[in-house]
């Protein structure tokens, strides 16, 4: 007898299509159930040009949450960071599962690095938070490049270095990996240099919260390092007052002593778009084993960042 399938909401664009399909994967395995993708289409997706206006991927999350509130779907995966802080009563998180590549990384022409782009240089990215550190590598390095406010999906993005408009494009490792796209990233940004966003490489399973069944089986694709490091890294933005369009990067990794876990560190930065201000501080402390001690450990670094002045670079937007 096979049983009633699992209904997951996805966008269409090819991102969401394939960590949709990867994770649907994942849950037909834990549940024995079959799982059958149901597209959700968006204000967004019909109208790219809207959705600068109406402010970014929030709107691609509301419409998946709605239809999971609405019970037309059982799950959604969403890429955790473009998940806003606060979460709905009626829905939870019932799965972090294992992170992919945190890091930032560019598709350049002539598959140069960073540090071999010429002079005047053009980087696309419509990211305050890749713009401020770049531009800020770039000042402590003696680079000259320009950061160039770009929208669009991967396609048009790379379409911009392959037509030879710009130099460079900044990406997601995890979105390039997802979408088998990895090999033609030219250069992998170290961290250090371009901190990621609060979340990035990870997702997020979310369904509703009366729904115990599901909740329990999802929970086996949970990996609580990685939730307890988003769950920091998240901690941070909020305590910062920051969106996901705000100039800030956040990571938490283990610090180990051969194979025994020591510590989680977090590091956080917030900066202005031109480079010029850079706030930068790390914390570590006990790996959490509680979500109110992984959101103690954000809040704690945020608190030190606001006192060496990270509210004033909040403001900042892409133009
Ligand atoms: N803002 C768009 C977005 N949301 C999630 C990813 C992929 C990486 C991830 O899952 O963290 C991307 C693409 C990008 O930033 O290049």
């Amino acid at each position: 007898m096979t049983e009633k399938a699992l209904r997951l909401g996805t966008r269409r664009s090819k991102l969401a299509m394939a960590q949709s399909g990867q994770v649907a994967e994942a849950v037909s395995q834990v549940t024995g159930r079959p799982v059958e993708l149901v597209e959700i289409t968006t204000y967004g997706d019909v109208s790219r040009e809207h959705l600068a206006q109406i402010g970014g991927t929030g709107v691609f999350v509301a419409a998946l949450r709605e239809a999971l509130a609405r019970g037309e779907v059982d799950f959604a995966v969403h890429s955790l960071k473009d998940l806003p802080t606060t979460q709905p009563d009626e829905l939870v998180v019932a799965a972090i599962p294992v992170r992919e590549d945190p890091r930032d990384v560019m598709v350049t022409r002539d598959a140069l690095k960073l540090t071999d782009l010429p002079r005047g240089a053009r980087i696309g990215t419509g990211s305050p938070r890749r713009m401020a550190q770049l531009n800020a590598y770039a000042r402590s390095h003696g680079m000259d490049i320009e950061t160039v406010p770009i929208r669009g999906n991967v396609d048009t993005r790379i379409g911009y270095v392959r037509q030879g408009e710009l130099d460079a494009v900044v990406l997601a490792a995890a979105g390039m990996n997802r979408i088998g796209r990895s090999d033609e990233v030219t250069d992998f940004l170290s961290v250090d240099t371009v901190l990621p966003a609060p979340g990035q490489g990870a997702l997020a399973i979310e369904c509703a919260a009366d729904d115990a069944e599901l909740i329990a089986a999802l929970a086996e694709l949970d990996d609580p390092f990685t939730r307890a490091a988003v769950t920091a890294e998240r901690s941070l933005l909020a305590a910062l007052e920051a969106g996901c369009s705000a100039p800030v990067g956040a990571l938490a990794d283990l610090l180990a002593d051969g194979q025994i876990v020591k510590e989680m560190r977090l590091r956080g930065v917030v900066g202005s778009t031109d480079g010029s201000t850079l706030v930068q501080l790390s914390t570590t402390g006990p790996v959490p084993e509680t979500h109110e001690a992984a959101m103690a450990l954000g809040r704690e670094l945020a608190t030190e960042m606001l006192a060496q002045g990270a509210a004033g670079l909040m403001g900042e937007r892409a133009q």
